[in-house]
């Protein structure tokens, strides 16, 4: 297994801004084909920018000062904020069609009929297969669900998520996390999935990097890190996860 090509590999990436304050130091993982890893820790410690760095969407001011990034196959990213990653003049259809024409290289109509059966497949109604809708006229879950068809339209080895559900309310929380999960099994890309919610990483993945202050204080195995965490910071996070009061009273002799 250890011998399988990696999707992407990092090895010591080491981001800084242009006065070399440093943002992530020597950060190294690699994701096979098909893989999920999850990159947990608090606000500001290096999640996105690690993300980011994948796909070469660094903000700027920010470069990579050393290490390297390996990947092979396509790569595609879902962001945190649905809504503003859709065009608010564009039809969501239409939108989704153009990323098709474009990454799939077919003609106009093609790409229309190809983007409706991604939304079949994400679940959207058929109301928005018939008539034109404009972002605002959706659900912030409908918005990601789109947001995920156009990332699938460019079909990916990697799919890259930035928090992606952070913006949805819980229950649609759950559903987006399902879709992401299923289809990850259905075509097989692999995920590197952001989050600060150590709950929903492991949910997601089967492997954590947990970062702090732009390192990655401990990594492996979810069952095993979660089950024996080395790292004073891993033990904080899995106790700041809130339990559920009721059924804590009822464990209760
Ligand atoms: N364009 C930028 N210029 C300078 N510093 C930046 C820039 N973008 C991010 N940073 C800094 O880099 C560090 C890591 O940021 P990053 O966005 O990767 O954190 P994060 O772990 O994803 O946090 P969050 O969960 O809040 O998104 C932070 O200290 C942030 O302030």
């Amino acid at each position: 297994m250890k011998d399988r090509n990696p999707v992407v590999e990092l090895d010591g990436l080491t981001l800084a801004t242009r006065s070399r304050q440093p943002l992530v130091s020597g950060v190294s993982f690699r994701v096979e084909a098909g893989a999920s890893l999850g990159l947990v820790g608090e606000s500001g410690s290096g999640k996105s920018l690690t993300l980011r760095s994948i796909i070469g969407l660094l903000p700027s001011g920010v470069q990579r000062v050393g290490g390297q990034i390996r990947r092979s196959g396509s790569c595609a990213m879902i962001f945190q904020d649905p809504i503003r990653a859709l065009d608010p003049l564009c039809p969501v259809v239409g939108q989704l069609a153009e990323v098709v024409y474009y990454r799939q290289r077919v003609s106009r109509k093609a790409a229309r009929s190809i983007a409706l059966e991604l939304l079949e497949m994400l679940g959207l109604p058929d109301s928005l297969r018939t008539k034109d809708r404009y972002p605002h006229q959706l659900s912030g879950g409908q918005c990601q669900r789109i947001v995920i068809a156009m990332a699938l339209a460019c079909k990916p080895d990697l799919l890259l998520c930035d928090e992606p559900t952070t913006a949805l309310d819980v229950t649609v929380q759950r559903q987006i996390l399902d879709l992401i999960a299923r289809l990850q099994k259905e075509l097989g890309y692999a995920v590197v999935f952001v989050t600060h919610n150590l709950a929903v990483a492991s949910s997601m993945c089967s492997e954590l990097c947990v970062m702090k202050e732009g390192r990655i204080v401990e990594q492996g195995d979810t069952l095993q890190l979660l089950r024996d965490p080395q790292h004073s910071y891993t033990r904080m996070l899995m106790n700041s996860v809130l339990p559920l009061p009721e059924l804590e009273r009822r464990a209760d002799p």
